[in-house]
């Protein structure tokens, strides 16, 4: 089991961050919310904001901890814990992922997200 993290960022227009999984990865091609493994000695936290900043090259503040979610892939199973962040410096930009895209709620469910994920967006839509 990996315990990974990952961010739920919503800009001013009410819209969330999603990133899609480059070639050459687990999962290519994938939708997710942007994130990563936690590190020995990292709180979940700190990951976050380390991975954040290594992905998309801004710092977020990281708020409000979300439902987590195990899911068992065929390779590998996950323990993936989101959180609500706000942005608290910089844009995001696409440094690792093939596109980043900032997404209307009422489109979440169009993308072709990693099953870990799908449950994240339910919970929220659900949140309203
Ligand atoms: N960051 C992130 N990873 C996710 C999400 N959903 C999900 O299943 N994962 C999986 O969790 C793992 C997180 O790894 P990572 O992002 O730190 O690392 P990585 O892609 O460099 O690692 P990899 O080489 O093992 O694929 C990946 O296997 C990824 O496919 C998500 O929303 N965000």
């Amino acid at each position: 089991m990996i315990n990974v993290v990952c961010a739920v960022l919503m800009d001013a227009e009410g819209r969330w961050l999603c990133c899609q999984r480059p070639e050459g990865k687990s999962l290519a091609g994938k939708w997710e919310f942007p994130g990563g493994k936690i590190e020995p000695g990292e709180t979940a936290p700190e990951a976050l904001r380390r991975e954040i900043e290594e992905e998309l090259g801004c710092l977020v503040h990281v708020q409000q901890e979300l439902s987590t979610v195990e899911h068992h892939y065929e390779d590998f199973s996950i323990r993936l814990t989101p959180y609500l962040c706000v942005l608290e410096e910089g844009v995001p930009v696409a440094r690792e992922h093939t596109e980043i895209r900032w997404v209307a709620g009422t489109h979440l469910a169009a993308l072709d997200w990693a099953a870990a994920d799908v449950p994240i967006w339910q919970e929220v839509l659900a949140r309203g």
